[in-house]
């Protein structure tokens, strides 16, 4: 069987930490692209320099992008991860990054449709719904070829705060976040359970409400640790489980950001824009979609959530208006 190749748009900390965690876990050969000079086959050499300790075979290259030469290097992906972008700062919202990076998603989206149209594409740069959306519109892919992350990330932080209150194994906790990767994602506490006892039963209400609170700003809690950018440790392993759910064909259920057409579409209530949501994942991208139940006070939370990315949708929709 030959090795799947994996490329990773954007060198930067999400992207290299994820190059290595691929190479780590031995999923394929790592091409990895960037902008600035010398910096993706820097990073690339000095992960490959890696592997003997590792023992890893995968293979791990590097390519500067200016002249877009280099992107012919992207032929025959299996899967393009794109986390290219201007990262946020403490201050900011991820929504203060759509302008800068709708403009960068042009750039690669671009050369994702020349020399990849049939990857799976996963992305990452942020606001990653509204950005899956617009590498939606100017690759013409496939929605169910791409998915963005958000839910595998917000997920993990929900089940780790939940993990250390109760002060059990990460492992026995099971819990999802959907909706916008935006301050107002749904922790979904009716479906968050201990090996299956649900969390309302172990947990008071308070707990429960600060442990949401703090997921809805686990990204923002990072930021202003870190002051000079955001989170990469965490989201390269989120992205790593979609990864390998896509290139071994596991059909993991994880909430990614997905597009909503159809029957689904009128479910929760949004057509045609990418939000989070329970999907499954593998060797063809999103391969389902799961529609879920709401009470009414979770669907008003979810209707919230899908305004946001509505919104930010349109800002896309006029930025690439007559540049596609
Ligand atoms: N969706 C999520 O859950 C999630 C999680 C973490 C980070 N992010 C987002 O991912 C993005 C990257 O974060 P980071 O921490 O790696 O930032 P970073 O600044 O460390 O890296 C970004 C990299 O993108 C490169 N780049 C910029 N323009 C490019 C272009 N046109 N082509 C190729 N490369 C280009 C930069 O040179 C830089 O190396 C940000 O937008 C961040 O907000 C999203
Ligand atoms: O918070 C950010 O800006 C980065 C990322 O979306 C995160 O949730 O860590």
């Amino acid at each position: 069987m030959s090795r799947s190749k994996i490329s990773v748009i954007g060198a930067g900390n999400v992207g290299a930490t994820l190059a290595q965690f691929l190479a780590i876990r031995e999923l394929g050969d790592v091409y990895l692209f960037d902008v600035v000079q010398g910096v993706p086959e820097g990073k690339a050499l000095d992960i490959q320099e890696g592997a003997p300790h590792w023992g890893y075979d995968s293979n791990v290259v590097g390519f500067t992008t200016p002249g877009q030469e280099a992107y012919k290097n992207l032929e025959g992906s299996d899967v393009v991860v794109v986390t290219a972008g201007l990262a946020r700062k403490p201050g900011m919202s991820r929504d203060d990054l759509l302008g800068k990076n709708v403009e960068i998603m042009l750039d690669v989206g671009r050369n994702i449709k020349k020399y990849a149209p049939d990857a799976v594409i996963v992305v990452v740069s942020n606001p990653a719904d509204i950005m899956a959306y617009a590498i939606q519109k100017i690759t013409g892919a496939r929605p169910e070829r791409i998915m963005g992350l958000g839910g595998s990330l917000d997920s993990a932080r929900f089940r780790t705060f939940i993990a250390k209150e109760l002060n059990v194994s990460v492992e026995d906790v099971n819990a999802f976040v959907i909706g916008g990767h935006g301050d107002d994602m749904v922790p979904f506490i009716r479906y968050s359970s201990v090996a299956g006892i649900p969390i309302t039963s172990l947990l008071s209400k308070e707990k429960i409400d600060a442990i949401v609170k703090r997921t809805r700003f686990g990204g923002g809690e990072i930021v202003d640790l870190l002051k000079t950018g955001s989170a990469y440790y965490a989201p390269g392993v989120s992205i790593l489980a979609m990864v390998e759910s896509i290139v071994q064909d596991k059909k993991r259920v994880i909430p990614c950001a997905a597009y909503l057409s159809g029957k689904h579409a009128e479910h929760y209530g949004a057509s045609g824009i990418f939000i989070g949501v329970p999907i499954k994942i593998g060797k063809e991208g999103v391969e389902e979609i799961y529609d879920i139940d709401f009470t009414q006070e979770e669907r008003e939370l979810w209707n919230k959530t899908v305004q946001s990315v509505k919104n930010n949708c349109q800002k896309v929709d006029s930025f690439l208006s007559g540049k596609l």
